[in-house]
């Protein structure tokens, strides 16, 4: 171990900083001359510096200051030439080159300037001397500041370079020319802690090519690890991990199997249905109950019968209906008629189809309308009876007339204002056209996409305003100036609404004008009635009075509240003690009829909800589920308000009052809801939830449908009182 020495031979000690900085560059010159270590381009660059004397320091010997451009006020000293003639001697020249110089004092001098190769001896010095340098780059990225004495106890320097500064070592290193910028920026680059901000590129490529192998892997390394996007790594292992799982599995994949399930499921004939029918009949007769649930003999045959016998047990339940007929022989009856079927001189197939529905007269409006539908030239039409008394049936029953089989276009269009209504009415079509061979229905309804430039060769198209303007307008899948028959169901609120108005009325302008008109419904508004008659030409009028809206087989009771709490213990009062077949609650909004399902349910009562924010096929199949009687109570909003048709539904309650936008009564849509029970002439109850601040409102639905003032409630619909005046319609109850 040697003392290091300052340029002049002084003592470290004695030195200030900017001499020590200068000694340890000195020394550590010597360590690179000494150790051969060759860079073509440091060595060029270092003949740059001084071309008059090489830079080198011999151990024992003071170390000469090379750098006399930066540093003027230092002389330089001869340089040993020991160590520098025996690294020379090691290398081999590439480029002979002799420079001649001329002092400022006249003297010539001449330099060997020859550029040599790399040393193959070095190898192992120079990785030692490339460990060096690298530990004194990491070492300017280390977050805590450390003392020139740490630091250089860590690079492990010599003793005589203990206590020089790390960044004088490394001003020293780029002076020196011991790497060239982009050389020691490689370094740099290499140790710091990846980044995605990319390094200066342009100062990295601008002396590529020139430099050594070493300093090109790392900028190649520097360029890939740049390069690499965040998860990279992650994604390159889970990559390798998926090729290795492949690799090794054993058993190739299984295909996926294909397994054949035979349908055992046979349409049932009409003989079939007939003696089913009677089975029904028969035990209708015998116990009064039928048990389907408990014969389990055969599944696949037990379910489709269950359905089956659900509908049987509907139809035979109307069939056997003879209140129906009485009412029809009732002159006052809305039911009643002189006429038959076959007077109205309808189609064969037409009349098989509406016995097979278990019809066997019309009803008051089906025998007046259907004249005038049938009628040539065709009439216009608008008719009001009241709900559940046939309107639909009617003009089905025109449409299915007008309908030419044989031409493969649609000819008939009815609108109805819901999802539900338009589904119902089609089924209506299917059932009663059932004999009528290639006459078809499609459903214009929210969810049944046909794509553009399909050709529809359906004749009648049952939907909802807003798709029928889609499929006449924007797709074109309906010509609107071949349809025969237009019908608007539940016209009021077609015309009334203002998005149905708009969108029924560009229908209803782009019809043909022999096309023939038909509205129809249980409420006409008189501003609602006028309008119709300005936009329907020369319509054929049938309307009711004031008095005959309401139905004397609907009872109508209501039940004074606290709130709703209390109205929730006012329904289950009346649903513990009356005997219901299926019910219908209606709310005004959506949120009401969430909570009082929940009650409900949570109370153990089988309940489903149906509001507009279900989608298409939730709300069919809730429809369906409560037709089919797996449900008995339905809680709704006014979006089933209308036209709904469940025979079984002996009681409609309000739980909440229908109330328009300035919270007065929807006298309309009261009459509508309340028609959802006593269809076709069987009976009804209705129960109104009444808070005490809302009897006003009930007052006002009573006169406006000019009620007869309230009697003595009975509760049980099938016990008819006999001093019950014919319009009894709100009853006056205490709270239970
Ligand atoms: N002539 C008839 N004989 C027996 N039942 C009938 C007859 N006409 C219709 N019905 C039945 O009466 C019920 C009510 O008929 P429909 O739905 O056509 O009435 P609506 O007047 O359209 O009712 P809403 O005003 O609620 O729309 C239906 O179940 C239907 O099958």
């Amino acid at each position: 171990m040697e003392e290091l020495v300052g340029p002049n031979g002084q003592k470290w000690a004695n030195m200030d900083p900017e001499e020590r900085m200068l000694a340890a560059a000195t020394a550590f010159t010597h360590i690179c001359a000494g150790q051969g270590e060759g860079d073509v381009r440091r060595e060029v660059q270092c003949s740059q510096y001084d071309p008059y004397s090489k830079a080198s320091v011999t151990p024992g010997k003071r170390p000469a200051f090379p750098m006399q451009l930066q540093y003027p006020h230092i002389e330089s000293h001869t340089a040993s030439e020991t160590v520098s003639e025996a690294s020379q001697r090691l290398r081999k020249p590439v480029m002979k080159r002799k420079v001649l110089r001329r002092k400022p004092g006249g003297e010539v001098l001449v330099t060997d300037e020859s550029i040599i190769s790399e040393s193959e001896s070095g190898g192992e010095t120079d990785l030692d001397l490339w460990d060096l340098k690298q530990r004194l780059m990491n070492l300017q990225f280390q977050e805590d500041r450390e003392s020139p004495v740490d630091t250089s106890q860590k690079v492990n320097l010599p003793h005589e370079y203990q206590g020089i500064s790390q960044e004088q070592l490394i001003c020293y290193l780029q002076r020196e020319g011991m790497g060239s910028p982009a050389y020691e920026q490689d370094l740099i680059v290499a140790s710091r802690p990846k980044s995605f901000i990319l390094p200066r590129l342009d100062q990295l490529s601008r002396n590529r090519g020139k430099i050594d192998r070493v300093a090109r892997y790392f900028e190649y390394k520097r360029d890939w690890d740049s390069m690499r996007l965040p998860g990279e790594d992650h994604r390159k292992e889970l990559r390798w991990g998926i090729r290795e799982h492949m690799l090794s599995r054993a058993e190739p994949q299984s295909k996926p199997q294909h397994v054949y399930v035979p349908n055992n499921y046979l349409v049932p004939t009409e003989k079939k249905r007939s003696a089913l029918r009677w089975g029904v009949r028969c035990d209708l007769a015998n116990d009064g109950s039928l048990n389907i649930e408990e014969d389990d003999e055969d599944d696949v045959v037990d379910l489709a019968t269950n359905s089956l016998l659900n509908k049987l047990i509907r139809q035979s339940l109307v069939e056997s209906s003879h209140r129906v007929e009485v009412l029809q022989k009732d002159p006052s009856s809305p039911l009643y008629s002189v006429k038959t079927f076959e007077e109205l001189r309808l189609k064969e197939e037409l009349l098989k189809g509406i016995y097979a529905m278990g019809f066997n007269r019309p009803s008051k409006i089906q025998e007046m309308a259907l004249p005038m539908m049938l009628a040539h030239p065709p009439q216009n039409l608008i008719a009001q009876s009241q709900s559940g008394t046939g309107k639909t049936a009617a003009f089905v029953l025109a449409m299915l007339s007008r309908v030419n089989a044989l031409e493969l276009f649609p000819q008939c269009l009815c609108l109805a204002p819901t999802y539900e209504l338009a589904l119902q009415t089609g089924r209506v079509v299917e059932r009663m056209g059932k004999f009528c061979v290639d006459v078809e229905v499609m459903y214009a309804i929210r969810g049944n996409r046909i794509p553009r430039g399909t050709e529809v060769t359906k004749q009648i198209i049952i939907g909802t305003p807003g798709t029928v303007l889609d499929w006449c307008f924007k797709r074109k899948l309906i010509d609107l100036t071949k349809i025969r028959v237009f019908v608007l169901d539940e016209a009021d609120v077609m015309i009334d609404t203002q998005g149905f108005s708009d969108q029924s009325i560009r229908i209803q302008r782009a019809l043909p004008s022999e096309c023939q008109m038909l509205l129809f419904s249980a409420t006409f508004e008189d501003s609602v009635w006028q309008f119709a008659e300005r936009i329907i030409p020369d319509p054929n009028v049938i309307k009711l009075r004031k008095e005959e809206l309401t139905l004397n087989n609907i009872r109508q009771y209501y039940v004074l509240c606290e709130d709703r709490k209390d109205k929730y213990q006012a329904l289950c009062n009346i649903y513990g003690g009356i005997t219901i077949g299926q019910a219908i609650i209606f709310c005004q909004t959506r949120r009401n009829a969430k909570w009082l399902t929940v009650e409900m349910m949570q109370d153990g009562h089988q309940v489903s909800l149906l509001s507009g924010e279900l989608t298409v096929e939730q709300r069919a199949s809730i429809i369906q589920r409560f037709r089919d009687g797996k449900e008995k109570v339905l809680i709704t909003t006014n979006v089933c308000a209308r036209g709904i048709d469940v025979k079984q539904v002996t009681i409609v309650v309000n739980f909440d009052l229908p109330v328009n936008q300035a919270e007065e009564p929807d006298y309309e849509t009261y009459l509508h809801r309340i028609g959802r029970t006593g269809r076709f002439g069987k009976k009804g109850l209705a129960f109104n939830m009444i808070e005490v601040d809302k009897l006003p409102l009930l007052m006002k639905i009573q006169d406006h449908f000019s009620t007869e003032p309230p009697s003595t409630p009975s509760l049980d619909p099938a016990q008819e009182p006999s001093d019950a005046p014919v319009n009894v319609t709100i009853t006056v109850t205490a709270t239970p």
